[in-house]
């Protein structure tokens, strides 16, 4: 990213946001900010509410105190129509990137742009053929889902979410599930898709190799709030053990692998809990 590009406002800003469903309390003080044409990952243990906060920024949930502000506009104040209007320039490749199994790879892409734009058909041919050829499976038009690879229909999802050439594209999970070629495959395109479209893109992932080749700055969330985060120098050269345990795959440390139980001691040689 350049300098300039640093100066200007953020596109997101989360300041110190809060998020309970119902009774529970999910995000406890978020701070967090994305400038524009920056890729972010957010990381942390299962459960820790980084899919919520994806759903805060894409304007599907209200926080309960704090601001979400994305262009410098605060969510919770905006008009309805403003808020469909910003959330139609937002791309979001959900968990696993379903794709509609009856449809085919080419009409899984025109997808938004016959729901959300009344350009003639020629031009939506156009413009799903340039997204599919950017992720290397204009070949691939005709399939049915069925048809495709795991890595393949992941690609299909990614031209699906970039199909309307959103200014921020949300990831949630790109990575799961996917073999360690087909994971780098994604990874890259992620970037490059960013970086081709002037786009900003925030990934909720649970893999910290992958994320420090890719992006530009990540967060680290546990238990509803920010405990580390950096650029990706900054991470592979931290100390912190939250930071250290992702990073090196450690099964111990501020995450547990146990779940809170007595020690086992007692249990052993036939006694009871
Ligand atoms: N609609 C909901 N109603 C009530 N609780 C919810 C709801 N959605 C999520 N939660 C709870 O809020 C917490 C955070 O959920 P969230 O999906 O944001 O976590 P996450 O970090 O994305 O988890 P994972 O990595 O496992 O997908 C979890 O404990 C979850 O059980």
């Amino acid at each position: 990213m350049s300098i300039s590009q640093a100066d200007q406002s953020p596109l997101v800003s989360l300041r110190d946001v809060r998020f309970a469903y119902g009774e529970r309390e999910v995000l406890r003080g978020i701070d967090l900010t994305v400038h524009r044409g920056q890729v972010v990952a957010i990381m942390g243990g299962s459960g820790c509410g980084k899919t919520t906060l994806l759903r805060l920024i894409g304007g599907q949930l209200r926080a309960s105190s704090g601001a979400v502000e994305v262009e410098g506009r605060d969510l919770a104040h905006m008009p309805r129509s403003d808020l469909y209007a910003l959330r139609r320039r937002m791309g979001m490749l959900f968990q696993f990137g379903a794709l509609f199994t009856d449809m085919t790879v080419f009409d899984n892409v025109a997808f938004p742009l016959r729901e959300h734009t009344t350009l003639p058909s020629g031009m939506v041919r156009d413009l799903v053929m340039m997204k599919l050829q950017a992720v290397g499976l204009r070949g691939a038009h005709a399939l049915k889902p069925a048809e495709l690879s795991g890595g393949m229909a992941r690609r299909v999802a990614l031209a699906r979410a970039v199909a309307l050439d959103p200014m921020l594209i949300m990831y949630d999970e790109p990575f799961a599930g996917l073999d360690p070629i087909s994971l780098g495959v994604i990874g890259r395109l992620i970037r490059r898709l960013n970086d081709a479209l002037g786009a900003s893109s925030i990934m909720v992932t649970h893999d910290v190799h992958e994320s420090l080749l890719i992006v530009d700055y990540i967060y680290f969330v546990s238990e509803g709030r920010i405990v580390a985060h950096g650029t990706p120098d900054e991470i592979r050269a931290s100390t912190d053990p939250f930071v250290h345990q992702f990073v090196h795959a450690e099964a111990d440390g501020p995450v547990a692998f146990h779940y809170p139980a007595p020690p086992i001691d007692g249990l052993l040689q036939g006694r009871r809990p």
